[in-house]
């Protein structure tokens, strides 16, 4: 495998002051590239498919909340990226106003849907009277508070910083400790070299039949490959016809999950890989079973092209 050219023009969900950027900053060092804001996740991806960027830094789940729908929805549809790497960052969220405002003065509260829901129970008790709007990041609710449009904005303590807001409440997640996961993503055909201790990303389409989803857990259980994630997600162009978007341990040059994925391909409407890289949750993948190994695969290779007379 040639070596790959690490990405230098990295986009990413802003404006300056979001998650997003953060978790960029806490991955990818100033002297590695220059970082591009974009106005929606979409549109960092479309930088990276039309070549005006090497690589994107979106959010693609919450522990609290679970997944993006634009980004599970922007990397199944649309020219095929991968994921190259995922970054695990702790998200704090504040009620950021204008100096000089009260929380009786605040009539409108806007932020990123994401950081809206993991606030709720915080913002129906500090203000019950308002009806919280989604924008497209925290950033951008910052940007537009202190622009004068709206009152207040959930948002990083940087963000309030940045855009020149004060934090009116502090520590605002109703959860503690939530974590975001982000992905950078790079154009298809991107593959960093196996860790020993990675996770593959793919989105299955299947046939609305019985069992079709059981085929698909079928292959990864007989070659003793463990899930990290699944989620169904609707296709849709296809009223009622689901797409299952799941995550894996291994890596695709592993050659049991290879294997899993060439069944895939064989049992399902469609497989779309959507990468292979290390794993940086903090935690380790299982151990691979007995006869699941690559010696086993290749053994089994050598003992079958011995029977065919092809050895
Ligand atoms: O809007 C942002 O700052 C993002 O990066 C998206 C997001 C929103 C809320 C929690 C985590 C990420």
């Amino acid at each position: 495998m040639p070596p790959r050219t690490p990405p230098t023009r990295f986009a990413y969900l802003g404006p300056e002051g979001t998650f997003a950027e953060a978790a960029l900053r806490s991955a990818v060092a100033s002297s590695e590239g220059a970082r591009y804001p974009h106005p929606s996740v979409a549109a960092a991806l479309a930088a990276v498919r039309s070549g005006d960027a090497d690589a994107a830094l979106v959010p693609l789940e919450n522990s609290v909340e679970g997944s993006v729908p634009a980004t599970m929805d922007g990397l199944a549809d649309g020219e095929p990226l991968v994921v190259t790497r995922e970054v695990f960052l702790d998200v704090a969220f504040v009620l950021a106003v204008r100096p000089g405002t009260a929380l009786g003065d605040v009539r409108s509260v806007v932020s990123h849907p994401h950081a809206l829901a993991q606030t709720a129970g915080r913002l129906a008790d500090l203000v019950p009277d308002v009806v919280p709007l989604p924008l497209s990041s925290t950033a951008v609710a910052a940007a537009a508070v202190a622009a004068g449009e709206y009152d207040a904005a959930v948002c990083a303590p940087i963000a309030a910083e940045r855009y020149g807001l004060v934090p009116l409440v502090e520590d605002l997640a109703d959860t503690p400790g939530a974590v975001t996961r982000f992905v950078l993503v790079e154009p298809a055909g991107a593959l960093p070299a196996p860790t020993g201790n990675d996770k593959t990303s793919l989105v299955a389409v299947v046939e609305d039949r019985t069992g079709a989803l059981l085929d698909v857990l079928r292959e990864f259980a007989v070659r003793g490959i463990s899930l990290s994630r699944i989620e169904s997600r609707p296709t849709r162009d296809r009223l009622w016809v689901y797409s299952f978007s799941l995550d894996c341990e291994g890596h695709v040059a592993e050659r049991r999950v290879g294997e899993a994925l060439a069944a895939l391909h064989r049992v399902c409407e469609d497989v779309r890989f959507l990468g292979s890289y290390a794993r940086a949750d903090g935690r380790e993948n299982r151990p691979v079973q007995p006869g699941a190994d690559d010696a086993a695969f290749t053994e089994a290779d050598a003992w079958l092209a011995a029977i065919r007379g092809t050895a």
